[in-house]
């Protein structure tokens, strides 16, 4: 019921609501000193409501940050390629999802993930604790699990709309906070 009803507001949104958190959310990550100085970011194309994220990857991309894009696997994981501008990027439809961009390169295996100094991970929410609420997937709870056997410990950032960051969300025992929060009126960290 959460996802459906922060899923209908994002639908609630014009193109030019939505265009323009885009360009604010792509300033205010790359102020984030933790997208700002990583040298490899393990990012995501957005997709219909979700905030925008193709203006930061163009801008991480072309001051030379190595960009890791996720492509779906049939269970759900995650395996990575890397960004190299808009042209690199193959519309893919996996059955029963909305169509996805997906890096057209080499795939790197799920474990390139690790290499990355910072993830930016989709969500629908994030609350005080920095809890998230994703899609339901568990694509992202896999990947934060395989960040931890490895002992890798990179920056986690979820850019979101304002109405997404709230005061508290329902976890269950896999989850695992994030580190910041991303949203047009500002950035905020959690300890
Ligand atoms: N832009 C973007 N890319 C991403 C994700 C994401 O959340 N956003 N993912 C995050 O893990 C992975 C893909 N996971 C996805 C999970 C569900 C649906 C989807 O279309 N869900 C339908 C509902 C049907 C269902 O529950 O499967 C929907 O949201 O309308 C799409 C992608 C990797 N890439
Ligand atoms: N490390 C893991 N390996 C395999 N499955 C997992 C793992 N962690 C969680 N899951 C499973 O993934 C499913 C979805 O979990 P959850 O509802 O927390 O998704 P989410 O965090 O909203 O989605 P996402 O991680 O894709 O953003 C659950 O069935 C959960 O048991």
């Amino acid at each position: 019921m959460l996802r459906r009803d922060f899923l209908a507001v994002r639908s609630g949104l014009t193109e030019d609501d939505a265009r323009k958190a885009a360009a604010v959310l792509a300033d205010r990550a790359l102020d984030l000193p933790e997208l700002a100085d990583a040298r490899t970011v393990a990012a995501y194309v957005s997709m219909g409501s979700e905030p925008g994220t193709h203006a930061l990857l163009d801008a991480l991309h072309a001051r030379g940050t190595r960009v890791l894009l996720p492509v779906l696997l049939p269970d759900n994981d995650l395996d990575w390629g890397a960004y190299d501008g808009p042209g690199s990027l193959v519309r893919v439809q996996h059955p029963g999802k909305i169509d996805l961009l997906e890096p057209s390169g080499a795939r790197l295996g799920p474990d390139a993930v690790l290499a990355a100094d910072a993830v930016l991970l989709p969500g629908l929410a994030v609350d005080a604790r920095g809890m998230r609420l994703g899609r339901g997937g568990g694509s992202y709870d896999r990947v934060l699990s395989r960040l931890e056997r490895a002992a890798a410990h990179p920056a986690l950032v979820v850019l979101l709309y304002d109405s997404e960051v709230v005061a508290h969300l329902p976890e269950e025992a896999h989850d695992r906070p994030v580190h910041a929060v991303v949203a047009p009126s500002g950035a905020r960290r959690f300890r």
